[in-house]
């Protein structure tokens, strides 16, 4: 992914702390505080510029949503959807998702979105995907038990890497698509890159996975 230096980007995230949360680890087990209220909490790993978080809070406003985005740059974009919106139901974290067992305690999250990540094709580098074992640790770790890994992408190869990876960790897989956009499906909220791709005629492909431990 390409992107653009916004030299701004920094102190436009700082000037909204209520929003852009400083310091996720110091909220480990207490994510409803920063919402003042208790209800389901589902988190973004790689939320971009924030269509699919901002259209999800919107469509589900009794739920939490925490969104995930490595790069300053892109993530004010997703910042100022949600000041656009005015959503009190969304949080952003500007922090590599590796960090994900520190920012939320055991059993925290209900639910999981990973959208159009990377697919790391060569096999020297299968580690940095997203779906290695090494990540799903991480994801089982913070989704209660019977939480959802929801996952999407355009890429054949990392699909399929993924439900094998998915399977072999232990996680339970439902709902499968092989071309979403073909599918009778009502509940699908579109990313930004998931538009590009369809609109290319690129197939998407999802399925959701179940966390069993
Ligand atoms: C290909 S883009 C997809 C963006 C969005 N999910 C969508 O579907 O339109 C992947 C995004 O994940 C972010 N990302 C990749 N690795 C990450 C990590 N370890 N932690 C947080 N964000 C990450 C990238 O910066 C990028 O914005």
């Amino acid at each position: 992914m390409r992107v653009r230096h916004k030299p701004w980007a920094k102190s436009k995230l700082n000037q909204h702390s209520n929003l852009v949360v400083q310091s996720p680890k110091d909220h480990s087990g207490e994510w409803y505080d920063i919402f003042h209220r208790e209800a389901p909490l589902h988190v973004e790993i790689g939320t971009g510029k924030g269509r699919f978080l901002t259209g999800m809070a919107k469509k589900y406003p009794d739920i939490n949503f925490v969104g995930i985005e490595l790069h300053e740059s892109v993530i004010v974009t997703a910042l100022q959807r949600c000041l656009d919106e005015g959503l009190d139901n969304v949080r952003l974290i500007n922090e590599d998702a590796r960090g994900l067992t520190e920012f939320f305690a055991e059993d925290e999250v209900d639910a999981l979105y990973l959208n159009f990540c990377d697919p790391w094709p060569k096999n020297r580098h299968e580690k940095r995907r997203l779906t290695y074992s090494a990540f799903l640790a991480q994801y089982e770790y913070v989704l209660k038990k019977g939480g959802l890994l929801n996952f999407k992408t355009d890429n054949q190869g990392l699909f399929e890497y993924s439900l094998e990876s998915f399977s072999k960790y232990g996680f339970i897989l439902q709902n499968i698509s092989l071309d979403l956009h073909h599918a009778k499906t009502k509940d699908n909220v579109v990313t930004e890159y998931e538009e590009k791709f369809a609109e290319k005629g690129q197939r998407i492909y999802r399925c959701e996975a179940i966390s069993s431990e």
